[in-house]
């Protein structure tokens, strides 16, 4: 084992491993993204399967997020980021000029950290999206789609008799659960979630674990995650990040178990992070 740089051949080498047997749904070559004078993440290259899930593990502030972000261009909501480098959606750039970003971050959904249901009805939550996207033709259009993603989330059993209650009203679980329904409704194809459990109890986090399970193969799905056993249950691509480097991309139990890189080892063995 050794810590040295991954040469570009070695790495596109081992995206390929990882990823030959199911189609690229994302791609992302020679990323960099800057805050000011920032260097937050340095010609970061990975491929996202269609049919995965894939989770961003690394110590605080090593950029997890900010290449999640962006997968659906969440960063250019901050003045002063800027990215550089390609990233594709179904071979599409998504950073070109004629690129829909309100499209993009509906076929590319967010689920974030502490769960942010609009202050309106459960029902209003999902239909939001639709609405503005014009999926829906009638009322019942409508009903069917609430449901259906309310269904898909795990939540309809327990929201079907209170559909006109706010969002806010609900328990911390259910209120991630139904912003992964809002999220669904709008017919993502990716969906990114970022520490989606961080602010939720046991039981409520592994709903959410099961969720991700349920959901999988319906759309490509990544999470980035502080929590291990989580990385471990939840993915089958895992990318380690360490200082805006992607030090690591491969077969979940490979990097848990036989990780190439020390920095890998080290932080998967408690050593730091
Ligand atoms: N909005 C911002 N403005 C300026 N710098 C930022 C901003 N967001 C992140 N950074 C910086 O970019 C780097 C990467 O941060 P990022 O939040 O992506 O890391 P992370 O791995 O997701 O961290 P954590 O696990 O703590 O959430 C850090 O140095 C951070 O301070």
């Amino acid at each position: 084992m050794n810590d040295t740089p991954i040469p570009q051949a070695a790495l596109d080498r081992a995206i390929q491993d990882a990823t030959h047997d199911t189609p690229t749904k994302m791609s992302a070559r020679d990323v960099n993204v800057f805050y000011g004078a920032t260097h937050a993440i340095k010609n970061v290259s990975i491929d996202i399967d269609m049919d995965k899930v894939v989770a961003f593990i690394g110590p605080s502030g090593c950029g997890k997020s900010t290449f999640l972000r962006t997968l659906n261009r969440m960063n250019d909501t901050i003045p002063i980021a800027r990215t550089e480098g390609r990233i594709t959606l179904d071979g599409e750039d998504i950073y070109s000029s004629d690129m829909d970003v309100v499209q993009l971050r509906a076929r590319v959904g967010m689920v974030f950290q502490k769960p942010n249901p609009f202050p309106k009805s459960i029902y209003e939550n999902v239909a939001y999206g639709p609405r503005i996207h014009g999926l829906a033709a009638s009322k019942a259009d409508m009903d069917t789609i609430v449901e259906q993603s309310l269904t898909r989330a795990g939540l309809w059993g327990e929201v079907k008799d209170r559909l006109q209650d706010s969002g806010t009203a609900l328990s911390g679980g259910q209120q991630q659960r139904l912003c992964i329904a809002r999220a669904i409704a709008v017919d993502p194809e990716v969906i990114l979630m970022d520490e989606p459990c961080s602010a939720l109890d046991p039981i409520a986090t592994a709903k959410i674990e099961e969720l991700i399970g349920e959901l999988r193969g319906r759309y490509a799905i990544v999470i980035v995650t502080h929590n291990m056993q989580q990385a471990a249950r939840v993915s089958q691509r895992t990318a380690f990040f360490h200082l805006g480097n992607l030090v690591e991309y491969g077969v979940t139990s490979d990097i848990f178990t036989n990780p190439r890189q020390n920095r890998t080892k080290d932080y998967i063995t408690g050593r730091y992070g």
